[in-house]
């Protein structure tokens, strides 16, 4: 709030002051002045009367008086006794000023009245005026000693558009209102957008409002964070997940909103949310398309893992393909033989994804062979992490010992990049072809929670063994036409589990479910239940 006195400048325009501010002034004392000393605006009507007062007839009230006081008792008198005819008042009496119209007299007269009078400073509470805003510019604050005082320039303001933004989002939230909004969002800040992600093919492209599209002048920069504030960008449909009916389509862009707008890209203007909120320990692991951290948060200082894509994805399938290992790990939620997920974001067009940090994958020791109790364990709690996904409708794709992490002895499923729908509502990429069932290799995706199995089914068994699977040749071939060699030390309920897993039909191969209830397990049970 501006409350500082500010002397008005001469002849400026008068703030109107609010109604009966004036009657608000206290009766002046008797020596005219105001207990702060300034002389205030009754002063006039008291002198007047002191005045009046002191060239009194002997004989009684002038005629002035007389109107005075009939006008103060509200009953001016058209007086049914005759008059005599008006004479002049005597030379050594002359007529008094007329009274100023007390009853009359508007707040912006008295106003006007204390400036030529120059000595009443006041207050912006007593005009209850609303704040202003300091001139930016000194020197237009010094324009008000000029003499063109009524043509003072303002600071320049941005330009506005046509229509009005406040308003139109105020008042009008339909869909199309919020297309454009969203449209206008793009042209500001250049985010990262994803061109067919809420796009409906089978909708025409709209022309865009050609008022908003010319858009010139200064946009300052907290305009623009204002407006992200006011008008987010559209969501983007998650679509490991059955969309809520309550959730309006308008905030998924509307049907006929050609781009989706996922995140700004931070980090060309210098702010970088990793290094803001992370603490960079050590590089942990690189993969075909990422490089992951071990990082600190530095508010919860809790340690995770974050993963950053190699490349800059600066087109959109890039963007889409990156997104959708997000979006799957987001659609899953929390399970305990899954690795966790936190957050994303994009900063220089490059996707970050923030994880449960783990200790180890199981690849890292991949000539030492696994022991039997172990690859027990791990088979029994990867297909549960497995049955929680086929569950929810999504498949891996891409399960191997690279992708199993183990944390305080847990083990857990990670890298959703080629995560899909089992209904094959989405595109289907295939994983690493050493544990890729024999269906894939044949383009056919009709049972693709089956694949999962199958390459869960492969990776015990390359770890058992202690040898890599081979990637082409004839032994390629026959493991996939179900011919696998016996593994050492192994029971044969095992064995032939590990057999029905990696079935060249995926129909004859258990579900995840069925392997949880497999007889391998109840020593696995007992064990827990102690
Ligand atoms: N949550 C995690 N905790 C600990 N280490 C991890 C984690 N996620 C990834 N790593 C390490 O980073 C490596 C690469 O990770 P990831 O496999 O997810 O990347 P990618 O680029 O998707 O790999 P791929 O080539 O398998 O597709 C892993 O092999 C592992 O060593
Ligand atoms: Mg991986």
């Amino acid at each position: 709030m501006l409350r500082t006195k500010t002397p008005r400048p001469r002849g400026g325009k008068a703030r109107r002051a609010a109604p009966g501010a004036a009657s608000a002034v206290k009766p002046a004392k008797a020596d005219g002045r105001s207990p702060s000393g300034e002389l205030s605006l009754q002063l006039e009507h008291v002198s007047l009367t002191s005045l009046l007062s002191d060239r009194r007839p002997a004989s009684g009230l002038t005629r002035f008086e007389v109107l005075l006081e009939e006008e103060e008792s509200g009953c001016y008198r058209a007086d049914p006794t005759p008059q005599p005819p008006r004479l002049p008042e005597p030379q050594s009496m002359p007529p008094p000023p007329p009274p100023p119209p007390i009853s009359q007299a508007s707040p912006v007269d008295a106003d006007e009245t204390m400036e030529e009078k120059d000595c009443c400073i006041l207050s912006q509470d007593f005009f209850c005026t609303p704040d202003y805003i300091t001139p930016e510019m000194p020197q237009v604050a010094n324009e008000f000693d000029d003499d063109d005082k009524e043509n003072i320039p303002c600071p320049k303001s941005p330009e506005k558009s046509a229509n009005p933004r406040s308003k139109r989002y105020r008042t009008d939230c339909s869909p199309k209102a919020r297309e454009v909004t969203d449209f206008s969002f793009d042209h500001q800040i250049t985010p990262v957008l994803f061109d067919s992600l809420t796009r409906d093919d089978s909708e025409e492209e709209q022309p865009k409002q050609p008022a908003l599209e010319k858009r010139g002048g200064y946009v300052s920069q907290s305009a623009v964070a204002l407006r992200c504030r006011v008008m987010p960008p559209p969501c983007v449909k998650n679509p490991y997940l059955n969309t809520d009916p309550c959730i309006d389509a308008a905030v998924y862009g509307g049907r006929q909103c050609n781009s989706a707008v996922f995140s700004p890209s931070i980090g060309g203007n210098g702010l970088s949310r990793y290094r803001t909120d992370f603490h960079e320990i050590e590089k942990i692991g690189y993969g075909n398309f990422s490089v992951v951290f071990k990082v600190l948060n530095r508010i919860d200082g809790c340690l995770y893992a974050v993963k950053r894509s190699i490349k800059q994805l600066h087109n959109d399938m890039e963007r889409r393909q990156a997104v959708k290992e997000v979006q799957a790990m987001a659609a899953l939620g929390s399970h305990e033989n899954i690795v966790r997920y936190f957050t994303s974001w994009f900063e220089n067009e490059q996707l970050y994804i923030q994880m449960e940090l783990c200790d180890r994958c199981l690849s890292m020791n991949r000539n030492q062979p696994v022991k039997r109790g172990e690859a027990l364990e791990l088979l029994y709690q990867i297909c549960k992490g497995l049955d929680f996904m086929h569950e929810r409708g999504i498949a891996h794709l891409d399960v191997k010992p690279d992708n199993i992490y183990v944390r305080n002895g847990i083990y857990k499923l990670g890298d959703f990049g080629c995560a899909t729908l089992v209904n094959r509502s989405l595109a289907i990429e295939d994983g690493d072809s050493r544990y890729m069932p024999p269906e894939m290799l044949n383009d056919k995706y009709e049972h693709l929670d089956k694949v999962d199995i199958f390459s869960l089914g492969a990776a015990v068994y390359e770890l058992i063994r202690g040898t890599p699977l081979p990637e082409s040749g004839s032994h390629f071939t026959s493991i996939r036409e179900g011919k696998i060699a016996l593994l050492p030390g192994c029971p044969m309920q095992f064995q032939s589990l590990i057999k029905s897993m990696m079935d060249p039909d995926p129909v004859r191969r258990p579900s995840a479910k069925e392997i949880l209830r497999h007889p391998s397990f109840d020593k696995l049970h007992k064990a827990s239940s102690k």
